[in-house]
């Protein structure tokens, strides 16, 4: 209690504090992995709780046996949005580079998020899909090309793509720094570091 008898606010708390779940939703190439991993690192050397929830370690684990269908990338999404919620919710900045094609699989965990007041935002890494192509960092989109597979996200299965995402990341012609910068430059405004 203050001396004139005013409750006192309680102390907002510091950025490193903060839990938030950063979703980076993209093609495959996009550098949703590569983006994440580098904010990681510089957000746990600035003292930051971060835990990566990679879409490719997931699906050895958590969601081991899910394949590519709608459904299965739905359940897969809603997971990975469930532990998210709870580690952001105890104070983790969580970093899920993870495709989520739909956008009603991104409005669910939006929504859980937002019931618990838990912080969400949803990166869109807007990398448009013939760069994507040539980046190819797993050969899946060469291998869709010569039909041994199909399915693949932005080429012959849906992407919706984000229509308002808190932000969305350009990263054709620029450094992989630079869009790690501007990434966590849009943290620091939203007071997340
Ligand atoms: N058919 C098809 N479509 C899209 N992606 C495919 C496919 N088959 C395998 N992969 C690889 O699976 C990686 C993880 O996918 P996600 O769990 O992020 O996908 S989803 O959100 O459930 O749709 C995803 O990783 P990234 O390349 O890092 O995005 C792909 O490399
Ligand atoms: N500005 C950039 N941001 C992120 N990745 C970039 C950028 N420029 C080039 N790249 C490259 O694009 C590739 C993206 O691969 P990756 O991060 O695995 O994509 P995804 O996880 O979306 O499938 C990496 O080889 C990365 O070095």
């Amino acid at each position: 209690m203050a001396a004139d008898g005013a409750a006192e606010a309680a102390p907002a708390a510091a950025p490193c504090e903060r839990g938030a779940t950063v979703w980076l939703t993209g093609l495959p190439s996009a550098g949703k992995t590569t983006l994440a991993f580098a904010l990681a690192e510089r957000l746990r050397a600035e003292g930051h709780k971060v835990e990566v929830l990679d879409g490719d370690e997931i699906r050895e684990f958590l969601s081991k046996g899910l394949g590519f269908t709608r459904e299965d990338r739905h359940t897969n999404v809603t997971r990975i949005g469930f532990v998210a919620e709870k580690l952001a919710a105890n104070g983790v900045k969580v970093l899920a580079p993870v495709i989520a094609p739909y956008a009603d699989s991104r409005a669910a965990v939006r929504t859980r998020h937002a019931a618990n007041g838990t912080a969400f935002l949803e990166i869109h890494v807007a990398t448009p899909v013939e760069l994507c192509a040539e980046r190819d960092v797993k050969g899946l989109y060469a291998k869709q090309a010569a039909g041994e597979i199909s399915g693949l996200t932005g080429v012959d299965d849906p992407y919706e793509a984000p229509a308002d995402p808190e932000l969305r990341l350009q990263t054709q012609g620029r450094a992989v720094a630079e869009s790690a910068a501007e990434l966590h430059a849009f943290l620091t405004e939203r007071g997340l570091a």
